[in-house]
């Protein structure tokens, strides 16, 4: 088993890699909008200073995020076999699903989505975590 932080990526905000690789298939913690900066995609503030928060720019955010985490092993979006989305709000639902659609259709991983009270930045929409098949040839 192979577990990996990747280098390049938002810090784990705790003691766990952003991916482990086992049994041929690649698990991914969960993964936000944040950059490695520690600053959120998604995120706005105005000029009288109101916090905006984008569903559809953090979950594409977020699915790049998890992109890039798959890529660090030789993997992909296309490998992903299972993805648990968490919403704080169902009310996104609707942002969140049209941009999945960009990236995903009915060929692709399967999907829960669940609302939770919260994540663990109060700027956060979104978090997904999912499961790739490891492609022969893929590194772990
Ligand atoms: N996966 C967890 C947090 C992720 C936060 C982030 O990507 O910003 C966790 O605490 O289990």
């Amino acid at each position: 088993m192979t577990a990996r932080v990747v280098a390049g990526k938002a810090v784990p905000r705790g003691a766990f890699p952003h991916v482990k690789v086992a049994g041929g298939f690649v698990f991914v913690s969960g993964t936000s909008s944040r950059r490695p900066d520690n600053s959120f995609a998604g995120v706005s503030v105005d000029e009288l200073g109101t916090t905006n928060l984008d569903i559809r720019v953090q979950t594409r955010a977020v699915i790049e995020n998890v992109r890039d985490l798959l890529r660090s092993v030789g993997a992909d979006l296309t490998d992903l076999v299972q993805v648990t989305s968490y919403l704080v709000n169902m009310n996104d639902f609707g942002g969140y699903n049209e941009v999945w659609a960009e990236f995903f259709d009915a060929s692709g991983p399967t999907r829960t989505t669940v609302a939770v009270h919260q994540l663990p930045h109060p700027h956060l929409l979104i978090e997904i975590q999912a499961v790739a098949l490891l492609p022969s040839g893929g590194q772990s």
